[in-house]
């Protein structure tokens, strides 16, 4: 007898909060249907009063993403819980999550109020939200540092109120298993209505014990965790979904508990949100590192041929790693594409194989052999470039030597326009960057230039991140290809194109209130 743990994606919520650039509407259209296809219970996409934009990208995934029950975060406030009871509206499955703290320093510093006071707010939004959606989960904000007795008031009045899930978080990431699983085991024996609602943990990462915790959490009671996919979030991260529900999967035998994760999907679904959220997963990272599953000194390799699991506790097929014995080259055709596709865990309705099909063979004519993370690259690079974008480039030709300065001259289309500046500068990004201003006039300044290979050796592919601000707003733009000019210089235009978007977004608003 094995009991359920719902696993509650907070990806594109917590761990958007740890980004330096706000995920766009697209990239969170593309992330939460590969977090839905991980089949998670509940996926909390955004904080809907934030923003205008963060508001559209739930109604949108409320809308388009079927499956999981999709959840936005509201503070105990009116306007909070209204904003997210209205994105919320066209999902089939909505979930309202509202939160205030409850330990004494957030009480008496950030909020300035008493326990009482926040328990009479905590239950007029449960009641507000109530009103959009039966599924309401309340948030004690730093459990992990509220007295247990005070955890059992606030707890029993949420409930009374209509929260059906209660969550304890470890806001701070402060507290030990033991600790953490004390509290869960106080509340159970101590809050009458208990019984009525799903015990929830959200565990960070500030001295590593996310995953810990979480698991002595579940262990002690709650039902529910909370976690993001490469455990992103705020500050140190929060608890790894991979990790989490690999642990189950692999222990059910020892802690008789399961998720309904699909754990193939894993690997596929950490890659995206590595690349699209440009953080990279740090090679020994379990379950997705690039290490996971390699075995590089003599006694383990000859361990593992003699017999697999000497020195693995699981194959990497279970987490979606594929085996990778196909070799793409410019005489391979889209069938072994689609195929090698489908073994990474996606599907035809990702990409557009005509356009993909193109890339794949201008790269394979120039690198030789394509490697899964070009592929990778190259739908992620397709999805993000779109023919009716309002800047693109038409070429960009650089000359650099070791003894004068560069120069680049590079061709745009600009609204339908083209468009060719030159430039020189002390190096050949720099004069192309300076050739793209002369054209648009737009004072971008770019406050981080990373250039990341994607691939191995001489054969990678240079991939651009850019983050740069223009107009009190942060932007994040990417660029991939084999030159790394090239790829500096598309980064740059993805810039300009998001810019742009945000540009009309604003100027539409501004004719609707003049009208
Ligand atoms: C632990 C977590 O991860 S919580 C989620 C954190 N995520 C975010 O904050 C991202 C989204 N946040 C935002 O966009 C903005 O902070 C907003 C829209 C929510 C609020 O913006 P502002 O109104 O300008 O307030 P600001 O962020 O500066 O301060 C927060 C205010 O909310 C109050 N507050 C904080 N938490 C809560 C809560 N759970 N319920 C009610 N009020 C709260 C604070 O006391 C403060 O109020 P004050 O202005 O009376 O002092
Ligand atoms: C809003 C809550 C769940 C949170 O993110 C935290 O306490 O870390």
């Amino acid at each position: 007898m094995s009991d359920k743990i719902w696993i509650f994606d907070t990806t594109l919520r917590d761990g958007e909060q740890a980004l330096k650039a706000s995920l766009t509407e697209d990239d969170k259209i593309q992330l939460a249907h590969a977090i839905s296809r991980l089949n998670v219970d509940v996926m909390e996409v955004g904080f809907p009063v934030s923003s205008p934009a963060d508001f559209r990208a739930v109604e949108r995934i409320a809308r388009e993403v079927k499956g999981p029950a999709i959840c936005g975060l509201a503070r105990a406030v009116e306007k909070d819980i209204e904003a997210c009871g209205l994105a919320l509206r066209p999902a089939e499955k909505s979930r309202i999550h509202t939160f205030i703290a409850t330990s004494p320093l957030h009480l008496e510093h950030k909020l300035r109020m008493s326990l009482d006071d926040a328990t009479a707010m905590a239950v007029r939004s449960i009641k507000q939200a109530r009103h959009y959606t039966d599924d309401v989960e309340f948030s004690c904000e730093d459990a992990g540092r509220t007295p247990h007795a005070d955890l059992c008031r606030i707890v029993e009045a949420a409930i009374n109120a209509g929260a059906s899930t209660i969550n304890l978080p470890d806001t701070v990431g402060y507290v030990t298993p033991d600790e953490y699983a004390a509290m869960i085991t106080h509340l159970m024996n101590n809050v009458p209505n208990i019984d009525k609602a799903r015990l929830s943990v959200h565990c960070h990462n500030d001295l590593g014990l996310a995953v810990a915790n979480s698991i002595a959490a579940v262990q002690a009671g709650a039902r529910q965790i909370e976690c993001t996919v490469n455990g992103i979030g705020e500050r140190a991260g929060n608890c790894s979904l991979e990790e989490v529900s690999m642990i189950l999967k692999m222990r059910e035998d020892h802690l008789k508990l399961h998720t309904d994760i699909v754990s193939e999907e894993i690997y596929r679904a950490s890659r995206q949100i590595s690349q699209i959220c440009n953080m990279p997963v740090q090679p020994n990272k379990a379950i997705v590192g690039e290490n996971a599953f390699a075995h590089s000194s003599g006694i383990h390799q000859d361990g593992v041929l003699k017999a697999q699991n000497t020195y693995e506790i699981m194959s990497p097929e279970t987490v979606g790693v594929p085996n990778n014995q196909l070799n793409m080259t410019s005489r391979s055709g889209r069938h072994v594409i689609q195929h090698r596709l489908s073994e990474l865990g996606y599907q035809p309705e990702d990409y557009d194989m005509d356009s993909l099909y193109e890339s794949f063979l201008a790269l394979a004519d120039q690198k030789g052999t394509v490697y899964d993370y070009d592929l990778e690259a190259m739908i992620y690079f397709n999805n993000q470039s779109n023919e009716s974008d309002f800047y693109q480039l038409s070429f960009v030709h650089s000359t650099s030597n070791s003894q004068s300065v560069a120069s680049s001259s590079v061709g745009m289309t600009i609204g339908g326009k083209e468009m060719t500046e030159a430039a020189t500068g002390n190096g050949p990004v720099e004069a192309s960057f300076k050739a793209i201003k002369r054209m648009t006039n737009m004072d971008i300044e770019i406050i981080e230039y990373n250039l990341d290979a994607t691939g191995q050796g001489e054969a990678s592919l240079g991939q651009v991140d850019i983050i740069a601000k223009f107009d009190g707003r942060q932007y994040h733009g990417a660029g991939l290809a084999a030159d790394i000019v090239e790829a500096s210089v598309r980064a740059l235009i993805r810039v300009h194109n998001l810019i742009h978007r945000a540009q009309q977004v604003s100027d539409l608003k501004l004719q609707r209130k003049a009208v």
